[in-house]
């Protein structure tokens, strides 16, 4: 089990998150998030995450100009890609910017998840989240949660992971349900919106690993 904090904003999260076994470490870069941080802050970060960890860049339909500027300025390791993405601009991110890319789609009902194979393809990773409701103002990082059953005996290319709604107490429950080997979370281990709570990462990670 592999897992994934997401929207870490401040050195000592970083730290443990790192220390309580996090593999992924996420920096959300979208102004409209509570969890958005400048880039500049990021690489002050990303220099006290322990060597091995992979530090990701969530960014949201970003062009080639903002992702050069990003990565000239952040030691990223991997990108999310969480917005409208279409699988040819996964591609072409791949192939432009030499960086493991993981596709954000959204799970709502069945018919979303043809979009999963469609982006297997041209993406290193997949991550397979809940839709944001029509009126959202962000497209992930809302704390929603779907039917995981729609994803029980299906598999995919790539390596994926879930997300959406995950809690230390629901994530258990999730794993089981969908035979997710990787999992990521962002609202679900914070005491207020972009606020990260260290004693719900432990639960969450401990959950996850199933050494609660
Ligand atoms: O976290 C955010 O603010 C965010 C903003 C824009 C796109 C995605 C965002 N977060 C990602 O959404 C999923 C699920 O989050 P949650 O656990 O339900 O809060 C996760 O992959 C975050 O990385």
């Amino acid at each position: 089990m592999r897992v994934k904090i997401c929207g870490l904003t401040r050195e000592d999260t970083v730290l443990h998150a790192a220390a309580a076994g996090a593999a992924y470490l996420g920096f959300v870069f979208f102004p409209r998030s509570p969890r958005n941080i400048d880039p500049a802050h990021a690489a002050d970060l990303a220099g006290h995450v322990p060597p091995g960890l992979c530090k990701v860049g969530l960014v949201v339909n970003a062009s080639d100009v903002e992702l050069e500027a990003l990565l000239e300025t952040v030691p990223l390791d991997m990108l999310q890609l969480h917005g409208t993405e279409t699988p040819e601009r996964v591609g072409d991110i791949r192939a432009r910017f030499g960086l493991p890319v993981m596709k954000a789609v959204g799970v709502a009902d069945e018919e979303d998840l043809p979009a999963i194979a469609d982006h297997a393809a041209a993406a290193d990773q997949l991550l397979i989240d809940a839709k944001p409701p029509r009126d959202a103002t962000l497209p992930g990082g809302n704390g929603l949660a779907f039917d995981w059953r729609l994803l029980q005996g299906r598999r995919w290319t790539k390596p994926w992971m879930l997300a959406g709604g995950l809690t230390p107490d629901n994530v258990a429950e999730a794993i089981g349900l969908t035979g997710a080997e990787q999992v990521d979370v962002s609202s679900g281990v914070e005491s207020a919106p972009g606020i990260k709570d260290n004693e719900m990462i432990t639960r969450f990670i401990a959950a996850a690993t199933g050494d609660a």
